[in-house]
């Protein structure tokens, strides 16, 4: 291996308590807000067809009709309660939002900045009122946070000339005082969701990205920082040149997710979803594909099942209210974790082969497996192959009439469980308890 000194700093996932509590949340919110929900993705009547939050760099966008769009932020419907309550309907047990994105404004007022809520007609802090009200629901609040800040002039994203570099010399000193800033303005926030970290002078400054880290970890004893913070000194980003991950969770499973065991290398990681294929901030018309809460759970059940947490995106209208497709989703999820949420929290990978009709989650430390059917056989059957030296000792469902009769043992260590559940409209979960033979 290489002999790195801005890499890896730890082999193995973290073992503390904070981060137990992370693994064991399993479903979060993302919460993209701020100006570009404003245009929505659209500009004096023509569309942008990329992502809503990028709109300011359409060439066709005049950037400084978007920088002036503060004189317009007033979410006059904003009620951080409302959103806490529907969360914790939805069964998230974290959120992340975007306390500043690519464009640099702050929804938070901050002494750093002047593109703030403080200089539009809302005037008053966005963030805090938010972080109490999921606070109060139990809800674990992440701060998102972009290194690309278009509005700072001293950002840059490559170092070209000796001016540059003092220019990116300042802009890191305002890095560090925003999150200073935030971490001493939001004590409760658990962590830092970092984005906007792929330009070459981010990339080409791994020291600074690993003495960042550390000093946020002093300052916040146990916080959660994924691998997207961090280069190393060869400019690998997310694994080391040695091929090791940086950062607390593997942060790269953006609109994409581990199909196998194998790709998550034993590493803790988390997915972040969007509902329509690639719109984060509030895009007024949804094109393409739109997820269906079915999709988005079975995604949320494989997540667990490969032993990642799993992070729904929504983004929030100008006025601060939700589109009727987000508010659909989240009652829709509401009420299959209602009924099997006890699969979900705490799941991680069973270790067993994977079945066409679903994915195994076993409750972490136990011999517990849960079952999530999301395709039942035609023949009416599931196979259930035990490892080696495990009985199964019962079998229940989650929900009423889904199991008919008992297993039936057809050889070592397996079975076939008959159903009495035909018309599936949507995922069912089976308890399978298990034992070790003695
Ligand atoms: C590209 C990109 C950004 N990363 C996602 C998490 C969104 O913030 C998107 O704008």
């Amino acid at each position: 291996t290489l002999p790195l000194e801005h890499g890896a700093h730890r082999i193995g996932n973290r073992t503390d308590a904070d981060m137990a509590r992370w693994r064991s949340q399993r479903l979060g919110q993302f919460i993209h807000w701020g100006l570009y929900a404003i245009p929505g993705g659209e500009w004096k009547g023509k569309t942008y067809n990329g992502a809503a939050e990028w709109i300011r760099s359409w060439k066709e966008m005049p950037q400084q009709e978007y920088d002036n769009l503060y004189k317009q932020f007033n979410p006059v419907n904003y009620q951080p309660e409302e959103w806490a309550q529907q969360a914790n309907d939805m069964g998230a047990k974290y959120m992340i939002i975007t306390t500043k994105h690519h464009d640099g404004f702050c929804l938070w007022p901050s002494k750093y900045s002047k593109y703030s809520v403080a200089a539009s007609p809302w005037k008053k802090d966005i963030i805090g009122p938010m972080v109490d009200a999921y606070n109060k629901k139990g809800i674990d609040v992440y701060l998102y946070f972009s290194i690309i800040d278009w509005n700072q002039p001293d950002w840059r994203a490559a170092l070209k000339t000796p001016a540059d570099s003092i220019a990116y010399q300042r802009f890191k000193v305002f890095v560090k005082n925003q999150l200073t800033e935030l971490l001493q303005r939001y004590p409760t926030v658990k962590g830092f969701w970092f984005d906007g970290t792929w330009d070459d002078s981010w990339k080409n400054d791994g020291s600074f990205s690993d003495e960042l880290e550390q000093y946020l970890q002093r300052l916040h004893p146990g916080l959660i920082i994924g691998s997207r913070l961090r280069a190393d000194e060869k400019g690998a980003r997310h694994f080391d040149s040695n091929g090791r991950l940086m950062g607390d969770y593997e942060q790269g499973w953006e609109r994409k997710l581990p199909e196998k065991s194998a790709d998550v290398h034993g590493n803790d990681w988390e997915g972040v979803m969007t509902i329509p294929e690639n719109q984060w901030g509030y895009n007024a018309r949804w094109a393409g594909h739109i997820k269906s809460s079915n999709e988005l759970i079975e995604m949320l059940v494989k997540s667990a099942s490969l032993g990642g947490n799993f992070v729904i995106n929504f983004g929030p209208k100008s006025d601060g209210t939700f589109r009727t497709e987000e508010v659909q989703r989240m009652q829709e999820i509401s009420r299959w974790m209602k009924i099997n949420g006890s699969a979900i929290y705490g799941g991680t990978d069973a270790g067993f082969a994977k079945q066409d009709w679903g994915y195994y989650i076993r409750k972490s430390g136990t011999d517990s497996v849960y079952m999530v059917v999301c395709n039942v056989p035609v023949s009416g059957q599931l196979r259930v192959k035990l490892p080696a030296q495990t009985t199964l000792v019962n079998v229940t469902s989650l929900e009423k009439n889904i199991i008919s009769g008992t297993p039936e043992l057809i050889g070592k260590n397996e079975y076939f469980i008959h159903l009495d559940h035909k018309n599936q409209d949507a995922p069912f979960v089976i308890l399978l308890q298990t034992s070790k033979d003695s």
